[in-house]
């Protein structure tokens, strides 16, 4: 089994400045993994408040509002975790700006928009830490890539490292390289769900029942993933081990093939790839 790093537990006030799907995923993980006390974390969003008062019940975190206090809440924390949609970024950051003071701790989720555009946006040199996540952050079982500006001095790198890693791996990167990381491991996970609902809706047009065909489909995923881990062999080597030669995996084989899988899969990951740069594109044009 693969042990998870001991964290030392997180006495910053972080703030989640977006509380959808991404932000619940880390604060769950957080808070499972008890790295940081629920008082010490406040979600905000842009205006639904059964949302903020459904995450205060289900974790104890806290959350409003009110913009006077909302107000107060950013200026007061000491990590502001931008989890916005791309297309909210630039309002939300020209709100920000006014209130930032110059060693709070940005950290942006967001896909595709540059450390440097989110430093413009902000008109000032804040430390920011440009992080990709997944939602598998949720069970601790995250992977994200890091990457930060030169404004993030020493404990700036190392809170960023211990909130991402008590939610699963980190890797830090060159900032270059995120939109191609988005495309495996941020997006990543909807790729596999999609090869899971595809084997599924198989099993079921094949006579099994719907519960059979989803308990068997995630069973042989995780394992196959726990395979790679733990064994230390190659997907390929692995896959060879399963397709005995001219028997019934390599008719499935050849079937993907067909579809050129290998391939398809490159391109998808590539069009992820793409878009994120369109959408942080998107953002940067705000500024002009
Ligand atoms: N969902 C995923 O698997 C991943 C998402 N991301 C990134 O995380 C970010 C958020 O994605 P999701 O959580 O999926 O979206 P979501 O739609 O579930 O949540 C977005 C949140 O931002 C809030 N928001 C919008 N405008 C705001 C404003 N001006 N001020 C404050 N809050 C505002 C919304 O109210 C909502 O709570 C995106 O930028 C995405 O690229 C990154 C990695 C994985
Ligand atoms: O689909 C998106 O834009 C985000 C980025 C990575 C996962 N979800």
């Amino acid at each position: 089994m693969c042990q998870q790093p001991t964290i030392p537990l997180i006495n910053d006030k972080i703030v989640f400045y977006g509380a959808g799907s991404m932000a619940e995923a880390i604060v769950r993980g957080m808070i499972a993994r008890s790295v940081i006390s629920s008082e010490n974390i406040t979600m905000l969003n842009r205006s639904s408040s059964e949302r903020l008062a459904e995450l205060r019940s289900r974790y104890g975190v806290k959350g409003s509002n009110d913009p006077g206090h909302k107000a107060e809440i950013l200026a007061n924390a000491n990590v502001i975790v931008l989890a916005m949609k791309p297309k909210d970024a630039a309002e939300a950051l020209r709100g920000l700006a006014p209130l930032l003071s110059p060693g709070q701790l940005i950290v942006s989720v967001i896909a595709g928009l540059t450390i440097r555009t989110i430093q413009a946006l902000l008109g000032t040199t804040q430390p920011v830490v440009r992080t990709m996540p997944n939602t598998s952050s949720t069970i601790g079982l995250g992977a994200t890539g890091i990457a930060f500006s030169k404004e993030v001095d020493d404990s700036g790198r190392r809170l960023a490292l211990n909130i991402f890693e008590s939610v699963g791996i980190t890797s830090v990167i060159e900032e270059e390289r995120m939109e191609i990381l988005t495309g495996i491991s941020g997006s990543g996970p909807a790729y596999i769900y999609y090869m899971m609902e595809a084997m599924t809706a198989a099993g079921i047009r094949g006579g099994l029942t719907p519960e059979q065909s989803a308990e068997l489909t995630v069973q042989s995923v995780l394992g196959a993933a726990r395979m790679v881990q733990q064994t230390g062999e190659e997907p390929a080597a692995l896959r060879k081990k399963v397709t005995s030669p001219n028997g019934a995996t390599q008719a499935a084989i050849e079937t993907l093939e067909k579809g050129d899988f290998f391939e398809t899969v490159i391109a998808a990951v590539n069009s992820c790839a793409e878009r994120s740069r369109e959408m942080g594109a998107a953002v940067e044009k705000e500024l002009l």
